[in-house]
């Protein structure tokens, strides 16, 4: 299997030299040049295996310059052992018809675990076959949960250097104690004055940046991308939908064949994407729910074919979707076009030039057949939080309860009583101040201590290991500079 440039679709690159780069040399993002084809009786015997085993055979397909022992070292590698148990995900009911799908059961609490826990071994893999002996400096941009799980997984990893950008003032106080007390001498962690979408422009320029590239080798490294522009993040959020999918079938909730519908909150456009994939490959899903806060950029595209993200950004409760510029939205208008790359060019340089663009009306047909979308603010948020825990006992984060009320919404709106998966992203002890807060219990002036153990005593749920071990530490990063700044932090850091 090749992957092709969303911006030149003559260059071609495996999965491994996909995987190291992170990005395309002319700024566009690696799709595969072809979907692999589940059938019904794959589908039936998935269903039967461990998520371990689902997720070696899923990537096996993408993944084909990967010998199965290597794959079989990466997957056991992040999932034995570091998840809550073997199952990896949990399918929590909601009601008659939709389903939490919970993916936070990993070292730091949030969805990004699925693929970070395994984007190191993917990495470091890829890097012996391609670029053998040479360090990998790989730049985040984070709005929060990216920042840490990339840490976490990438922390004293040989061969390798990880440098976080993160909106100082964007971010849940959980989220910023998190990477700044982060360990391991490989990592840096460093605030900016600006928001995500200014430090992933600043870092997709640095990737593309050839003199700054030729510089870095001189010096036997190289950059690379954690964010979900790596098709490496990408192809582990594939397996959980169909992973999810199995365990319904599995659990006798659907009948093999039976059309899901599949609801993700999401920012940066990378989490339904898989999702969307995983329908190309033929899982049976019905209607993608796109989720998103105040900053409803997504919603307006799917609902217009206009993606404008000249709008005021705002800051919310759901922090990790705060993100007007969504990356992975390149590469479903590269579907969308049918892989035309001057198609997708013109919107890109449309959007860098313009700050948006307006899909042509097949394209928007497409897309309208594919995708549902809806958006909330803070107040439906924290509405949302509440009534679900009213009504069901259940205790969503921010991110989560974006996606429940869209999708209660839609439900209502359509009628459609598909059985929906929802995706469930964090832990709601990574915010625990909004939570509280939500649930109408006394949070101000509390330290996040305070709120973490409030918010225990007064649900019942548990303090995750990964964020109760965070009480007392003191902070090893505290360095912050401006967005302009970004390019110096890194050439400083770096020596270069
Ligand atoms: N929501 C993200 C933003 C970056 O998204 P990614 O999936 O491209 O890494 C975050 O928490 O940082």
């Amino acid at each position: 299997m090749n992957y092709n440039s969303t911006r030149d679709s003559h260059r071609t690159a495996s999965a491994a030299e996909a995987i190291a780069t992170g990005i395309s040399r002319e700024g566009g993002l690696f799709v595969p040049e072809r979907f692999p084809q589940l059938t019904q009786e794959r589908l039936l015997q998935l269903s039967k295996l461990s998520y371990i085993e689902r997720a070696k055979d899923i990537l096996g397909e993408y993944l084909t310059d990967f010998t199965e022992e290597e794959l079989y070292r990466c997957v056991s590698g992040a999932y034995a052992g570091k998840f809550d148990d073997e199952s990896v995900t949990n399918l929590a009911r909601l009601g008659d018809n939709a389903y939490l799908l919970e993916l936070w059961h990993g070292p730091t609490c949030a969805f990004k675990d699925m693929a970070l826990q395994l984007l190191p071994h993917l990495l470091t893999t890829s890097a012996k076959k391609v670029v053998d002996g040479k360090e990998i400096v790989i730049l985040v941009a984070t709005s929060g949960d990216t920042g840490k799980a990339a840490l976490e997984g990438f922390k004293d990893i040989p061969g390798t250097r990880m440098l976080v950008f993160y909106p100082e003032q964007g971010v849940s106080p959980m989220q910023k104690l998190q990477m700044t007390t982060q360990e391991g001498g490989n990592v840096a962690v460093c605030g900016i004055r600006g928001n995500f979408d200014d430090a992933q422009t600043a870092v997709k320029r640095i990737f593309t940046d050839q003199a700054l590239a030729g510089r870095l080798e001189q010096s036997g490294r190289m950059f690379s991308s954690a964010n979900s522009i790596n098709w490496g993040r990408l192809a582990p959020q594939i397996v959980y939908y169909i992973s999810a999918y199995c365990d319904l079938l599995a659990d006798e909730e659907i009948a093999l064949g039976d059309p899901i519908n599949i609801c993700v909150p999401t920012g940066n456009f990378g989490n339904i994407l898989a999702a969307y994939y995983a329908k190309r490959m033929g899982l049976p899903v019905a209607k993608l729910i796109c989720a998103s806060n105040e900053n409803n950029v997504l919603t307006e595209f799917i609902e217009t074919g206009v993606y404008n993200r000249n709008r005021p950004f705002h800051t919310t409760i759901s922090p990790s979707m705060d993100i007007l510029i969504s990356s992975n939205l390149e590469r479903l208008l590269y579907a969308l076009a049918d892989n035309d790359d001057a198609q997708v060019r013109a919107l890109m340089d449309s959007l860098s030039a313009e700050g948006s663009y307006t899909l042509p009306a097949p394209m928007l047909e497409r897309l309208r057949d594919e995708f549902a979308a809806g958006c909330c603010d803070d107040g439906a948020t924290r509405a949302a939080i509440r009534a679900t825990f009213d009504t069901y006992s259940y205790l969503c984060d921010p991110h989560t309860a974006v996606a429940v009320k869209v999708y209660q919404d839609y439900a209502a709106r359509t009628g459609d009583a598909t059985k929906t998966v929802i995706a469930s992203t964090a832990n709601p002890f990574k915010f625990s101040h909004s939570v509280l807060e939500a649930l109408g219990e006394p949070a101000e002036g509390l330290a996040e201590f305070e709120l973490v153990e409030r918010l225990a005593a007064c649900t019942g749920c548990e303090i995750p290991a990964g964020l109760a071990s965070l009480k007392g530490r003191v902070p090893r990063f505290s360095d912050v500079c401006d967005r302009e700044g970004i390019l110096d932090y890194v050439v400083e850091q770096l020596g270069l």
